[in-house]
């Protein structure tokens, strides 16, 4: 990977990304507004705009019981279960495999009433660091989805109006040991999901139906999601 003229670019904002979510974890207070909580999903958000279109970021932080960070990071990362999971999706499709854990996306999202319909060129990266607060637990999985310009899918030139997105899905995965060194089950895994969003819908559409449409879509989202990938792995053995 080191070799395509993307990597400096997906390194440098994957490491950004990274640093930029374990942040945003202790900064719970402040500038963050809750705008959506179902159960241990806190959902947060700054209203932001840029040239009257809104951007505003977003962060979530959710808990999930009987799966490890690897395993949310796989599923999010991997195309072949985009389809199963992403309700707001139409098609996907892998413009060039940059490595194992680098892949360019084309997105075509379905049109949401009253926005006109999106799309997204984006590359995803799926890494890897260890916890600096538990050197010897278990890592910290990251997927970091950010927008590029490829020239040979300009913009806005078909139906969809292209949105600018930079993605962060980083997990951290806690194990509780089972007495006497019994075997680790699902039950002794909790897995700590920070997923953080800025999204630049591309063209302008009213600020008040934006915030309407995140706020519906953003919580489903996220359960779907987290939903979809306990119900994956609760039969399959635990990907550490
Ligand atoms: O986490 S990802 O990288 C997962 C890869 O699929 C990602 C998540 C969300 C989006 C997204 C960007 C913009 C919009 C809007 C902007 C104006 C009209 C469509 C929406 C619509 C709102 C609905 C939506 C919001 C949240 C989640 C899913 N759907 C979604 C893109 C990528």
């Amino acid at each position: 990977a080191s070799a395509h003229h993307l990597w400096p670019e997906i390194d440098r904002v994957t490491m950004e990304q990274m640093h930029y979510a374990r942040m945003s974890v202790e900064d719970s207070g402040g500038v963050w507004q809750l705008f959506a909580e179902e159960g241990e999903m806190k959902m947060y958000r700054r209203e932001e705009e840029v040239g009257g279109m809104v951007i505003d970021p977003l962060r979530a932080c959710h808990v999930v019981k009987g799966v490890t960070g690897h395993e949310v990071c796989e599923y999010f990362f991997n195309p072949q279960y985009r389809l199963e999971w992403e309700a707001t999706v139409e098609t996907t499709t892998v413009l060039e495999k940059i490595a194992d854990d680098i892949l360019l996306f084309l997105q075509v999202h379905k049109r949401i009433w009253p926005a006109s319909q999106r799309d997204a060129v984006f590359w995803s990266h799926m890494r890897h660091v260890p916890d600096d607060k538990d050197q010897d637990g278990p890592p910290i999985w990251v997927v970091v989805n950010n927008s590029v310009d490829i020239p040979d899918l300009p913009a806005n030139t078909g139906k969809c109006v292209r949105l600018l997105l930079t993605v962060c899905l980083m997990c951290q995965t806690f194990i509780d040991p089972p007495k006497d060194g019994a075997k680790v089950t699902r039950n002794d895994l909790t897995c700590k999901i920070t997923y953080c969003s800025v999204v630049n819908p591309g063209g302008w559409a009213p600020p008040a139906v934006l915030r309407a449409v995140y706020k519906r879509e953003y919580p489903k989202f996220l359960k779907r999601f987290t939903n979809y990938v306990i119900d994956q792995c609760q039969d399959k053995p635990i990907l550490f």
